[in-house]
């Protein structure tokens, strides 16, 4: 899925470099940080993910002369010698991120950017596009999860997704979130995602009976036979005939793995099924289910005593469809004076939420004593980093009243280095590996912080410095009128 992806920018972007670029600013050093102010669908946390797709694109970002030749047409009329400017350039900054798979929270950088303005500038749009989509999508696949930690979770979204980039990358991003397996071959075979696929009802239509589809499908795959029993009647044909097959396949030694149930009342339907199957003898043959379902819709179906093993989900998952979009953003926090010196910079706003931090800042975790998460810290890379013993005043700036100080607690660092000065010092790890890490990281979280009704808000505090600094730098912008 790599393809030229320079232009992949808003206009904007390209506008205020060449803007920079005349007035002699461009090479001016910027830092800008990726944040979101609000998680999605209520939940306590978010998963980050989108880290793959920046490297890939950091990495390839160049411009073609297709690309320039494009440029050199719009009205802007950008001087030839940006566009051979242009044509020589590629990223040769510095970049900080969270790994994927990471829990992440309102208002901490999860991307760093350092670079000139002109490169920092560029990579916004894209950095912002991969990092919302994905990490909104892995968020809601660890919600689903949550309600089903036991479970196998497929994702079959594909068909509804927002077009193919978003269905093979929100696949990974599903996986990341703790889903089983895929139906999308493609995201398979980039990524090395388990696949799995049962059959559609054109199967069965496609036959004279039901019976006759159930038993070719058998023949021609006997390990890996899963009938989907709503074709006609669940209870009256569907069950009954997967029954038949099953025991023909027991005649050859071989198991069913399951039937899948796609409409009515799942409740109703699995328990009645299972029951049908074990009183035939079938124990092993397992329920899955599908049709529009979300990590609500599954709750409600377990506190219903649901016998489903195996949840497919598409729809609801691919398109995050009660929150179709992560406001993340990215802001200047820290800009090269014409001295040459770093200045951080503020951008106000009526509403106290949308203030931004100044100041280039690392982000901490905070764990207890218990191996628990206490919070997380943010403070500027020339502090001392927060360290076991030395005193920690944990506080918030939206609620100043909820002050907590700790002395004895193991400080992570989140962000690691990706790119140094235009080169990849990260290599990411396998998909494996960054469930694993998206697992251990649940487990440094209390349940209260991962229920998904209501759970409660953890804590992301700033140290003294990055606290008064903001303090000065709002006063200074907001001298009050004179009467
Ligand atoms: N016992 C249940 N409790 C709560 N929700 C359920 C239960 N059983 C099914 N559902 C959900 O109710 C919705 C039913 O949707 P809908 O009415 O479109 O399906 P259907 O008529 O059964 O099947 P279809 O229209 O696909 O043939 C789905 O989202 C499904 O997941
Ligand atoms: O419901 P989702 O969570 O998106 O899961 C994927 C759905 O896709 C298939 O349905 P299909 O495209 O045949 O449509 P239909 O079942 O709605 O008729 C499948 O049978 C699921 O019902
Ligand atoms: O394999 C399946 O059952 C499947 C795949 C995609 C969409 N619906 C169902």
């Amino acid at each position: 899925m790599r393809r030229e992806l320079a232009l992949h920018t808003d206009k904007y972007q390209i506008n205020m470099m060449y803007a920079h670029w005349v007035n002699g600013t461009h090479k001016r050093k910027a830092v800008f940080e990726a944040y979101f102010r609000k998680l999605p669908f209520g939940n306590g946390f978010a998963v980050f993910a989108g880290l793959e797709r920046i490297i890939g694109y950091i990495g390839s970002l160049r411009f073609s002369e297709d690309d320039i030749r494009y440029l050199s047409e719009q009205e802007e009329n950008y001087a030839p010698a940006f566009l051979e400017e242009l044509l020589q350039f590629h990223f040769q900054g510095t970049i900080h991120s969270m790994k994927e798979g990471a829990l992440v929270f309102p208002d901490e950088p999860l991307i760093r950017v350092e670079g000139t303005i002109m490169e920092a500038q560029l990579v916004e749009t894209a950095i912002l596009n991969f990092m919302n989509y994905q990490t909104l999508i892995a968020t809601k696949a660890s919600r689903i999860k949550q309600v089903a930690p036991n479970d196998i979770l497929l994702e079959f979204g594909t068909r509804r997704a927002q077009e193919a980039d978003a269905a093979v990358w929100g696949a990974r991003a599903t996986y990341i979130g703790g889903f089983d397996a895929t139906s999308n071959m493609l995201a398979g075979k980039l990524f090395g995602i388990p696949t799995k696929g049962t059959h559609a009802h054109s199967w069965v239509q496609s036959f004279n009976s039901e019976l006759e589809a159930f038993d070719a499908y058998a023949k021609v795959m006997p390990d890996l036979v899963t009938l989907l029993v709503d074709t006609f009647d669940t209870l009256r044909s569907g069950v009954p005939n997967a029954i038949i097959t099953a025991k023909k396949l027991e005649a050859q030694g071989k198991r069913m793995n399951a039937i899948r149930l796609d409409s009515g009342d799942l409740a109703y339907l699995s328990r009645q099924a299972r029951k049908m199957l074990d009183e035939a003898g079938l124990p092993y043959v397992k329920i899955v289910a599908s049709n529009d379902l979300d990590e609500n819709t599954i709750m409600d179906l377990k506190l219903q005593g649901a016998a489903i093993d195996t949840w497919g989900v598409g729809t609801q998952l691919i398109t995050a469809s009660d929150q179709p979009s992560l406001g993340g953003v990215y802001k200047l926090v820290e800009i090269e004076s014409a001295s040459g010196e770093m200045v951080p910079t503020i951008k106000i706003s009526s509403n106290p939420e949308k203030v931004s931090t100044p100041g280039k800042k690392d982000v901490f975790r905070i764990i207890g004593t218990n191996g628990k998460a206490l919070a997380d810290y943010i403070s500027f890379p020339e502090e001392a980093a927060p360290r076991s013993g030395a005193k920690l005043k944990l506080f918030n700036p939206l609620h100043p009243y909820m002050q907590k100080r700790v002395d004895r607690y193991e400080a992570l660092s989140m962000l690691e280095p990706i790119y140094v000065n235009g080169f990849q010092v990260y290599s990411l790890p396998d998909l494996s590996e960054i469930r694993r890490y998206h697992k251990e990281q649940l487990d440094l979280f209390w349940p209260e912080y991962l229920r998904k009704l209501n759970p409660e808000v953890y804590r992301v505090n700033l140290s003294q410095q990055v606290w008064s600094r903001k303090q000065q730098l709002l006063a200074q912008h907001m001298e009050p009128d004179i009467e």
